[in-house]
């Protein structure tokens, strides 16, 4: 993914609720970024069918996930009182528009033609998901944790099939380079200290929604890879 850095000083990691929440949910977060289907990739016996399955029903998630993300950064401009919020979660919104052209590239490659694709129970259920977080009623700090695990459990997901010792197909490596790239986990890194900055100042009722709004989006990650190893 590409111009999504937007300052060449290297942001620093804080550690603050999220990573205890991870912590606390290691399991479930364990089960979304290291799911079968993805070390499938990175051991190279990927089932081609389901990364055809997957590419379809991404594409279809991807176009639902444009308006959630214009819905952050309407909230960003609103609500945030940092400007910089803005430019982060507009970057990835700029980005989203290369994804949807990868996408349809990648589609006429796999032979996969997206105007025939109909949406599985896990991607519907996800999209109705991401659609009620729309709401004004949800707080800012708790749309920006759910935007910040939504970005990262890819990121996490696709920059193991590119650590050392993969063995991840050559035809694979570009989906992995999208979201396993440096400029995508700064971007990640960017979005995680908005959620933390916005966190640090909650109440406990939107802390405890928060979190779990973060459980709940590694769950609907975990069926989305479940669905795409299921093929077809
Ligand atoms: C299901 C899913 N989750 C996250 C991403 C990363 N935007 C995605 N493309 N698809």
């Amino acid at each position: 993914m590409k111009n999504l850095e937007t300052s060449s000083m290297e942001e620093p990691e804080k550690t603050g609720m999220i990573d205890t929440w991870l912590d606390k949910h290691s399991s479930i977060y364990t089960a979304a970024t290291r799911h079968a289907f993805v070390v499938s990739i990175r051991d190279g016996s990927v089932d081609l069918s389901s990364f055809r399955t997957w590419l379809g029903q991404d594409y279809l998630f991807v176009r639902g996930f444009v308006p959630f993300v214009a819905n952050v950064l309407i909230r960003a401009g609103k609500e945030s009182g940092e400007s910089s919020d803005m430019e982060v979660i507009l970057g990835g919104l700029a980005s989203l528009y290369d994804e949807i052209e990868w996408f349809k590239r990648e589609g006429s490659k796999w032979n996969v033609d997206f105007s025939t694709i109909v949406p599985q129970k896990a991607n519907q259920e996800y999209r109705r998901f991401l659609e009620a977080l729309m709401s004004s009623e949800v707080k800012y700090a708790v749309i920006m944790t759910a935007f910040w695990a939504i970005e990262a459990v890819y990121q996490e997901s696709f920059a193991h099939c590119l650590e050392d010792g993969n063995k991840t197909p050559a035809e694979l490596t570009g989906a992995c380079h999208r979201w396993g790239n440096d400029g995508f986990k700064k971007y990640c890194l960017s979005v995680k200290n908005i959620a933390e900055r916005c966190l640090e100042n909650a109440s406990s009722e939107v802390l405890a929604e928060a979190e779990n709004v973060l459980v709940r989006v590694l769950e609907h990650e975990l069926a989305f890879w479940e669905m795409s190893r299921g093929g077809n």
